[in-house]
């Protein structure tokens, strides 16, 4: 062989195995960085198809022939705070015109989605729950109950006015109520990913022990609402909310921070920052199940901690969630949503509270 020819292929080898390096090293590397970085990743870029091109109506038009009664600078509710301290408003009765609000949100006419979770022989609240959702609930407006049961047969059969709709989903059943209450984040990505987001603007999740008792409306629209637990709204330092306390949790909140102590048996808002808010409560609540810890109030901790450091646009009072086990106070005026008194023992498949 020609030395010439030697010297080619000797520079043809070392290339390859130059080559065959540098393809080893871009591709371990790719692979590490990945894996470090994962969680990050899967957190900013996990979303439903379509769901950042929606589009959301916020025109307040109103029409130019209703009559209603002017509104004042000067009088109002002063017996309870109406605004929070990031500015947005904190609904009580007193604060809105019904007529006003429908006005304007008749002409958007948004579709409201309702998930509520009726597994083991919690089915015995669906009837109660629809019937009074059909009298009080966006009356007027269109709305779609999403109902995930382990019981499709227990389901009883509601009219619902026209423009109003109901599905029933299935679910395994449970064997702790802790998996259930923690299982609604997963239910609400489920039913998102599933086109909910193409069918609703605005998602509540809801409490299926409540009854309507009075108006729930328009007025309670925005991006990101939350509901006060009625257990904590007038005067109890926000060291003692019943936040995650323990810092091994992902709903850990220390001592001397929180705002509010919000209820996870109502709260909502636009379908794309509902499922975002879901996404990260449930990976959050499955890095404590990895982690072996399950927080104080499950879901409820998750969303608490969210709302802090995520705000809610609207607050709605306790009028919101209110429940029968309580005496009505002063400041409560009405009662839109009441839990019902329920044996826990009796209906939670492994008891007590
Ligand atoms: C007023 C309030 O703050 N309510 C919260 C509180 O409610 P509660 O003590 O009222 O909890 P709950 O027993 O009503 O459970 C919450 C919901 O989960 C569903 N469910 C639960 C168990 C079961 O076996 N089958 C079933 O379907 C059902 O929709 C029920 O309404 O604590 C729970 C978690 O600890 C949740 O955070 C609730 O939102
Ligand atoms: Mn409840």
């Amino acid at each position: 062989m020609p030395p010439n020819k030697i010297t080619f292929l000797t520079w043809v080898g070392v290339c390859l195995v130059l080559l065959t390096l540098v393809w080893f090293w871009v591709n371990l590397y790719g692979t590490k960085n990945e894996a470090s970085s994962f969680h990050t990743k899967k957190l900013l870029t996990t979303k439903a198809p379509e769901l950042f091109n929606v589009c959301h109506n916020e025109d307040l038009l109103m029409n130019p022939g209703l009559n209603y009664t002017q509104p004042s600078t000067q009088i109002g509710r002063s017996d309870v705070n109406t605004v929070t301290n990031w500015n947005v408003p904190l609904v009580w009765d007193g604060t809105f015109d019904p007529a006003v609000i429908d006005d304007i949100y008749k002409s958007i006419n948004p579709r409201i989605a309702v998930l509520v979770l009726a597994v083991g022989k919690y089915t015995r609240f669906i009837k109660g729950f629809l019937e009074s959702g059909e009298k009080y609930f966006f009356v007027g407006f269109r709305v779609t109950y999403y109902i995930y049961t382990d019981n499709e047969k227990e389901v009883p059969q509601v009219s619902l006015a026209p423009g109003r709709n109901m599905l029933v989903l299935s679910v395994p059943s449970a064997n702790r109520w802790q998996e259930v209450v923690l299982s609604k984040m997963q239910r609400a990505i489920d039913a998102i990913e599933n086109g909910l987001h193409k069918d609703a603007d605005y998602l509540f999740m809801m409490d299926i022990d409540s009854v309507f008792r009075y108006r729930f409306g328009a007025e309670s629209l925005s991006r990101l609402i939350a509901v006060l637990h009625r257990g904590y709204y007038k005067d109890t330092h926000r060291d003692h909310f019943p936040y995650e306390r323990r810092p091994e949790s992902r709903a850990f909140i220390p001592y001397g921070k929180g705002d509010f102590y919000y209820t996870a048996a109502v709260w909502g808002g636009y379908t794309d920052d509902m499922y975002k808010l879901v996404k990260h409560c449930n990976d959050k609540s499955l890095e404590d199940a990895d982690n072996g810890i399950e927080a104080a109030w499950q879901e409820e901790s998750h969303l608490n901690k969210y709302f802090l450091y995520n705000k809610p646009t609207k607050v709605l009072s306790p009028e919101y969630l209110w429940s029968d086990y309580d005496a009505v106070p002063k400041d409560i005026h009405v009662v839109r949503i009441s839990q019902l008194i329920k044996n826990y023992a009796e209906v939670r498949p492994n008891g007590g509270h």
